[in-house]
């Protein structure tokens, strides 16, 4: 007897386009949400879109609530979970980067309310994923989350933010040819369960987001609008997969790595990209298609090099070999590489 399921959980509006922050209201009265809205954002964020979107609230006679987290824990997950509660919320929004969207996603989730996602920058491909990505001593959990049930992608507001959070978000995307192949080698060898559709989509869009590298231009606001149809389809890819696999390899856990040793390092997407390079390298070797990666990544501005990160080489080699440790992912890094094989992947790859 057959007795496969899947679920697959997509976000039903996705709006992008000029000004459409203005229109968050109509995508959110699609949605039956009823109740307060609770506008949760990050301090710049908020200060560039989400005192926006709780006006706009205000204006069309809802009652709506705001809170300011300033970090991406558990604790922050938490503190927004007891804040709801007491404002009765009925939806949440989320609108900010990486972090503010994930600590929403997470915290509606444990609510059981719905929740809407409102990028302020185009800088990672959580903007449309069930996972939430948060860090907790010395690992790092992806956990299943609220899937926004709209997005309000504004290119204009994308457009103005820093360039380098725009070519994070491509480099996020870049890292999906070894997320993949990582994805494809724990299949292969470790058996956990491969969506060929989540793959495909997360590899093509890695390729056409390079295709498209000449019209990735800082200034340009329709560079905005290809890099986040692009973020969207990657968040696509890890719906479909029920899991981050197709966008988060051995790349992602030596970034989550970094994240730990440098806390204040540099862009979870310019460190994932540095990462994809090397990975690359120890997939396939010295005649690899890492140079492929490096020039598509060094095409659109981000980082190729350690330096480029603004960290130094050792605290890159130590990322490398302790990366496995983050988490149960298998991946090429396997129970971990040695310093001699690590220095040899940054080095020939001009990463240190
Ligand atoms: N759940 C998922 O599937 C995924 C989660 N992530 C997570 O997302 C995080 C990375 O996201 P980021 O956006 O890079 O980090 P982030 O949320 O810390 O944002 C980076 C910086 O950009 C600022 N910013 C955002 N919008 C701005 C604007 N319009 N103008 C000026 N400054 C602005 C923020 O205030 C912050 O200082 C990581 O924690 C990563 O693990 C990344 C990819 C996928
Ligand atoms: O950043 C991600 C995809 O780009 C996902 O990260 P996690 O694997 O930590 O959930
Ligand atoms: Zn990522």
């Amino acid at each position: 007897m057959f007795e496969k399921t899947t679920w697959i959980r997509l976000p039903r509006n996705v709006v992008v386009g000029h000004g459409v922050l203005d229109q968050t209201i109509e995508a959110v009265s699609e949605l039956h949400l009823t109740g307060r809205p609770l506008v949760v954002s990050s301090p710049t964020p908020h200060q560039v879109a989400g005192s926006r979107v709780v006006a706009q609230f205000e204006d069309a006679g809802y009652d709506p609530d705001q809170i300011v987290i300033e970090e991406a824990s558990f604790d922050a997950v938490q503190r927004v979970i007891e804040y709801a509660e007491e404002s009765d919320a009925g939806f949440l929004l989320g609108v900010g980067g990486g972090k503010a969207i994930d600590i929403t996603k997470m915290a509606a989730d444990d609510l059981g309310l719905g929740f809407v996602s409102v990028p302020t920058a185009a800088s990672h491909d959580g903007i449309v994923s069930g996972r939430g990505s948060v860090p907790e001593g010395d690992t790092r959990h992806s956990v299943a989350a609220e899937p926004p049930l709209a997005v309000v992608a504004d290119t204009e507001v994308l457009a103005e933010a820093p360039w380098r959070l725009t070519t994070a978000g491509c480099a996020d995307i870049i890292s999906n040819y070894t997320a993949v192949r990582d994805y494809e080698l724990a299949h292969r060898l470790k058996n956990i369960p491969y969506s060929e559709y989540a793959g495909a989509l997360a590899r093509m869009t890695a390729e056409m987001l390079v295709d498209s590298a000449d019209s990735i231009k800082k200034g340009l606001e329709e560079s905005a609008w290809i890099v986040v149809k692009a973020l969207v389809s990657s968040g696509v890819a890890m719906s479909i997969a029920g899991s981050s696999r197709p966008a988060s390899g051995a790349e992602h856990l030596f970034s989550h790595q970094l994240d730990r040793l440098v806390p204040d390092g540099a862009l979870h997407g310019h460190q994932v990209g540095v990462g994809s390079i090397m990975t690359e390298y120890l997939h396939s070797g010295p005649k690899g298609k890492w140079r492929d990666v490096r020039d598509a990544l060094s095409a659109i501005g981000a980082p190729t090099t350690a330096a480029g990160l603004g960290i130094d080489d050792e605290t890159v080699i130590e990322a490398l070999t302790t990366a496995h440790r983050i988490r149960d992912r298998y991946t090429i890094l396997g129970d971990g590489v040695s310093e001699e094989a690590a220095i040899e992947a940054a080095s020939v790859t001009g990463v240190i």
